[in-house]
């Protein structure tokens, strides 16, 4: 974090997020730095995140009076209105950038009147961050916990009580990915830092990482043997077990229909699903009750050479036909990959990484940069696409470099 006393601010030789993101390594400590970008294994599906936006190459169409645009999303989200699709993503542990964490996070989703998540493993509480953020803070991400299912209804009649919308039901980490960087950085939480929505000094999941890939005690064979489906899917939430003492242990047996009827028996809220890669992942969700599906691959953070969201996102969009919002996370870093995500057929988009940049380098005001950086970014991009609201981003608009070629003469080339 920035150790300057004067109130931050973003240096005017800044901008984009590109630069910020520099600025933020140049301070940043190493194991926190570790944190953030680690991805699973080589980190194949990280960058395919990052480039998978620069193969689609977009078509303007001119002369169509751009001097007044509209980017607020197509439909309300979450029952509320905003000012742009964007919305910010749950990321746990937020302190580690900036001592006001998902407070500020929160604050400045709310001054630009964007959504924002707030992880089950955030430093502030449900009700600390809804405080801070208001209307902006909608969903409560959500790690089932193995276990200790009455932690997770606690926190549900909580984000009830608080305002909340959404329950964000995580479903791309059963365990935590294979991330060799965070083991080699042997990273572990400050110990002034706590996972605060626990009234107990809980450690944290990503101590489950270390043991299960790197122990050879008893206790990963325990763990191992958890995540045999036959046994796991077998139990009720309230028989998963309790593996060790003070550790919050994601529960490996997850599935749908278990779950999700759990979920909708014990909460009044939306049920969102987060991680959708599949079509008919993405069919099950509906098929549960979901209200929403975020296609995403966790920031390439979980399986390593999965998939990237922008490419499946077309195949989703087409199975879910329009029966609930599908929304996209995983590298958008420039105005022009919120116009494509769209034009591909999400309704709305979220960020992660970058929140944590604009944290480090001046808190919640660097967070807001973020996000009137994009802000001013996709507004160009949509003057110069031609477009005067969401409505008018098509998915003809775009093709890949492949396709233009085969395109040579044919239709209206
Ligand atoms: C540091 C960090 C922590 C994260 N923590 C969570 C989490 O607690 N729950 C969750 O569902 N996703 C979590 N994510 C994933 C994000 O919600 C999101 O899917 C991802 O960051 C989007 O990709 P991007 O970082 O390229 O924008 C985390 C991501 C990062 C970078
Ligand atoms: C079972 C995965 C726990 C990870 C907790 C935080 C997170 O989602 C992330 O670091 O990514």
């Amino acid at each position: 974090m920035n150790g300057n006393s004067t109130p931050p601010t973003i240096p005017r030789e800044i901008l984009s997020l590109k630069d910020l993101e520099a600025k933020c390594l140049e301070t940043m400590a190493p194991m926190v730095r570790d944190y953030l970008y680690d991805g699973a294994e080589e980190g194949h599906t990280i960058r395919e995140n990052l480039e998978v936006w620069d193969r689609w190459l977009v078509i303007p169409r001119m002369m169509r009076d751009t001097s007044n645009v509209n980017l607020t999303p197509r439909t309300h989200q979450f029952n509320q209105s905003w000012s742009l699709p964007l919305g910010i993503a749950p990321s746990a542990m937020q302190q580690l950038a900036h001592p006001s964490g998902e407070k500020a996070t929160a604050a400045a989703a709310r001054s630009m009147n964007i959504p924002f998540g707030l992880s089950t493993f955030s430093n502030y509480t449900i009700e600390e961050v809804k405080d801070a953020g208001r209307d902006s803070v909608v969903g409560l991400q959500m790690y089932l916990l193995e276990g200790r299912r009455d932690l997770n209804i606690e926190l549900m009649r909580r984000a009830e009580a608080a305002g909340y919308k959404a329950i964000v039901l995580t479903v791309d980490s059963p365990v935590p990915g294979n991330r060799p960087g965070l083991i080699k950085s042997n990273f572990v939480m400050p110990k002034h830092m706590k996972f605060r929505n626990f009234s107990e000094d809980f450690g944290g999941p990503l101590d489950q990482a270390q043991d299960t890939q790197f122990n050879d005690d008893s206790t990963t064979v325990a763990i191992a043997n958890d995540t045999n489906p036959d046994s796991a899917a077998a139990r009720t939430p309230e028989q998963t077990t309790k593996s060790r003492g003070n550790q919050l242990i994601v529960d490996s047996s997850i599935n749908w229909e278990r779950d999700m009827t759990w979920l909708r028996e014990n909460t009044s809220l939306e049920i969102w699903v987060k991680g959708i890669l599949h079509p008919l992942d993405a069919e099950e969700a509906i098929a549960y009750g979901a209200s929403g599906i975020m296609v995403s691959n966790h920031g390439g953070r979980q399986l390593d050479t999965c998939v990237s969201a922008l490419d499946v996102l077309p195949a989703i969009v087409k199975q879910v036909n329009g029966r609930v919002p599908v929304h996209l996370d995983g590298g958008i870093r420039r105005g022009g990959d919120i116009f494509k995500a769209l034009a591909l057929g999400a309704d709305f988009v979220w960020i992660g990484r970058p929140v944590w940049w604009g944290l480090e380098v001046a808190g919640e005001e660097g967070v807001r940069w973020v996000i009137q950086t994009l802000k001013r970014e996709f507004e160009v991009v949509m003057k110069l696409m031609g477009c005067r609201h969401v409505g008018e981003i098509k998915r003809e608009m775009m093709v890949t470099k492949s396709g233009l070629l085969s395109m040579g003469g044919s239709g209206v080339f």
